[in-house]
């Protein structure tokens, strides 16, 4: 079995979970206030300058210079990401220029680009790839399922029109091949680490839904 299919099935259960938290099914139609994706889309910006770091890091790590290349590219590919959704929906959102000073990230903003961090840093490159996976692939399969979906909101149809694209698909199949070549060629000790990875971003993935749903606050 490909190993993408081994992690795939072993997360199934937190993947159902995301396509039917009531983030995503309000998303879907329309119902989600737009409060709870204001908290959510900020802590996202913070999410996503964490995750460019971690991919500058596999591209750090990588085995070669192609792999190099492509990781630097798919850094480039996130600040694109977040120049276009990010810049756009914050005017949208009116996420005002003292809101983003005042910012600090939500416990689950923290701790999931914590854990990514600690992949990046005390693992190989196949920690790494094995921890930013589900971002991509998750997402794009949440984009496929909303595809038909057409909210009254137009900063939903937007993101759900981003993360269902062929572009997207493109980078998603891409490093899926990618983790799967590495996999090949590390111990069965290194594979179990990787999954461990894998499941842990993709809780996290849920949790973080559950972050912007619940408007999540410090507790003190
Ligand atoms: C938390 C999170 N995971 C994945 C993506 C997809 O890029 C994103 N924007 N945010």
């Amino acid at each position: 079995m490909l190993f993408s299919k081994r992690l795939r099935e072993a997360a199934d259960a937190s993947w159902q979970a995301s396509f039917t938290h009531p983030f995503i099914t309000g998303i879907a139609d329309g119902s989600l206030p737009l409060d709870r994706f204001k908290h959510y889309m900020m802590n996202d910006a913070y999410y996503l300058a964490c995750y460019a770091q971690v991919q500058a890091l596999g591209a750090a790590k990588a085995p070669d210079l192609h792999t190099s290349s492509r990781m630097a590219v798919h850094v480039q590919g996130t600040y694109g990401a977040e120049l276009s959704m990010h810049e756009k929906f914050s005017g949208m959102l009116g996420i005002t220029d003292e809101e983003r000073a005042a910012f600090q990230p939500a416990p689950t903003a923290y701790a999931y680009t914590s854990h990514l961090l600690r992949a990046a840093y005390t693992g190989h490159f196949g920690d790494i790839m094995a921890a930013i996976l589900p971002c991509y692939w998750l997402y794009y399969e949440i984009g496929e399922r909303l595809q038909g979906a057409t909210p009254e909101e137009p900063i939903y149809r937007e993101w759900i029109a981003a993360y269902g694209g062929d572009w997207f698909r493109d980078l998603v199949q891409e490093q899926v091949d990618r983790l799967d070549r590495i996999a090949e060629g590390v111990t069965e000790a290194d594979r179990t680490r990787m999954e461990r990875q894998f499941l842990i971003s993709s809780q996290y993935e849920y949790q973080f839904w559950d972050m912007g749903y619940r408007k999540e606050a410090w507790p003190v």
